[in-house]
């Protein structure tokens, strides 16, 4: 295998409960070691418990790795979790006992934040690091976010003009665009990114971006603002605000007469659109009479699958192009130091030469302090600080 070549693709995901029986074992599994309050994981329960215990986002993910393994026949599709089965660290041991070697990760998670980047680097170092000694340790290489990809962004055009288009006539044509993201406690979204606030600064740029590609189908610039959903911690904390419920009904109450909801936070209409958008936001909406629409999310849209082809491909190519629609240009391959590192999820266990089960950690993962857990003692060099390097 040429160098830069991968041998399988693993689709990293944050998985979902499939039956009542799962609903409370997953959300122990997402909140172990954080501080959710009790009585929000049952309320949380609760909304689970209105769809059947069951979220849609396990069948949502295998819709998109059957559609990936259409786009790329020649490679073999894996699929691992971070909070539900299929874990990634039993994906990750049955692709190492497989004998594959180098596997390019796709994430699917668009933005910056430690919970929907940084946390799953973390996840597949500790998926390396439990693998039973005698397996070959597989090259884990986690592909670049992909918030400005037209893949992603060109999707949620048509999806955002074909939302308006659902308005009531009257309301159509000054409706603003409410882009709405999963809500952060503030000390993650100001740690976004290496320099910081990364987060919150990129969903406005991809926001802009959809706003003008609706402008060019329409004809018509809507405004548009952040808003967020899916609040949890203890009232104590400070997350990112405005809550999406919050500003319908502030809308309604200035005499607007539709909105439209755009979930550029997340990639599929998993429990936190369909819930927390679709059932709590609208009807808060409706109760105000505010007419509401949702735009849904990219899916398993042929553009968004066609890219993480593109991904890999540029990965594998250091002469491939880039695609990327932002002023932020392409986001690095390799996270740089701190990227997504809130003071408080510092890990002291990840520094340079720590032995994980007898041997160094495999890495490259995390691209800073964690990835130099896999270089000898002292000397913390990434190992792989750019695009192509070679084998391990
Ligand atoms: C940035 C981000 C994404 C997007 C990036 C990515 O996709 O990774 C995301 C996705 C998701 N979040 C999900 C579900 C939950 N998230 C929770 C809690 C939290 N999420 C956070 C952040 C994010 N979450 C944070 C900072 C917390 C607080 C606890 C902590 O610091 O970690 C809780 C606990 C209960 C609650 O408090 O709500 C649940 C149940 C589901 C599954 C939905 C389904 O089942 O269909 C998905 C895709
Ligand atoms: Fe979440």
């Amino acid at each position: 295998m040429p160098a830069g070549e991968f041998d399988a693709l693993l689709v990293v995901s944050f998985g979902g409960p499939e039956g009542p029986a799962d609903v409370w074992p997953f959300l122990r599994n997402v909140t172990a070691g954080r501080n959710v309050p009790e009585a929000r994981l049952a309320v949380v329960a609760e909304q689970y418990r209105m769809f059947g215990g069951r979220s849609p986002l396990n069948d949502q993910n295998r819709a998109l790795v059957a559609a990936l393994r259409e786009q790329l026949p020649d490679l073999p599709v894996y699929w691992g979790n971070r909070n539900w089965a299929p874990y990634l660290t039993d994906t990750v041991a049955e692709l190492a006992a497989a004998g594959v070697r180098r596997v390019a990760c796709f994430v699917t998670s668009a933005f910056p934040s430690y919970s929907g980047c940084r946390q799953y680097r973390e996840d597949l170092a500790g998926a390396l690091a439990a693998l039973p000694a005698d397996v070959p340790v597989p090259e884990l290489v986690p592909l670049r976010l992909f918030f400005d990809h037209p893949g992603f962004v060109e999707p949620m055009v048509d999806h955002s003009v074909a939302a308006i288009a659902q308005l009531p006539e009257p309301a159509r044509a000054d409706a603003p665009l409410l882009f709405t993201a999963h809500s952060l406690p503030l000390s993650q979204a100001r740690a976004s990114g290496p320099h910081g606030h990364a987060y919150p600064r990129q969903l406005r740029t991809v926001a802009e971006l959809v706003v003008a590609g609706v402008e060019r189908r329409t004809g018509v610039r809507h405004p548009f603002e952040i808003v967020y959903c899916s609040r949890s911690g203890p009232p104590s904390v400070p997350w990112l605000d405005p809550d999406v419920g919050d500003r319908l009904v502030e809308l309604a109450g200035q005499g607007a007469a539709g909105a439209v909801m755009v979930p550029l936070g997340f990639v599929s209409d998993h429990m936190e659109v369909i819930h927390d958008l679709d059932v709590v936001a609208t009807g808060r909406a409706r109760d105000h009479g505010l007419a509401v629409t949702r735009a849904s999310t990219v899916g398993t849209d042929r553009r968004f699958v066609a890219m993480v082809g593109e991904l890999l491909a540029e990965r594998a190519d250091p002469r491939a192009p880039q695609r990327s629609l932002s002023a932020f240009g392409p986001w690095p391959d390799v996270c740089p130091p701190g990227c997504c590192q809130p003071a408080s999820r510092t890990r002291p266990g990840a520094s340079a030469g720590e032995q994980v089960g007898g041997r160094p950690e495999p890495a490259i993962l995390i691209g800073d302090d964690a990835t130099s857990s896999a270089t000898p003692a002292g000397d913390t060099r990434p190992l792989r600080t750019g695009r192509g390097q070679g084998q391990r």
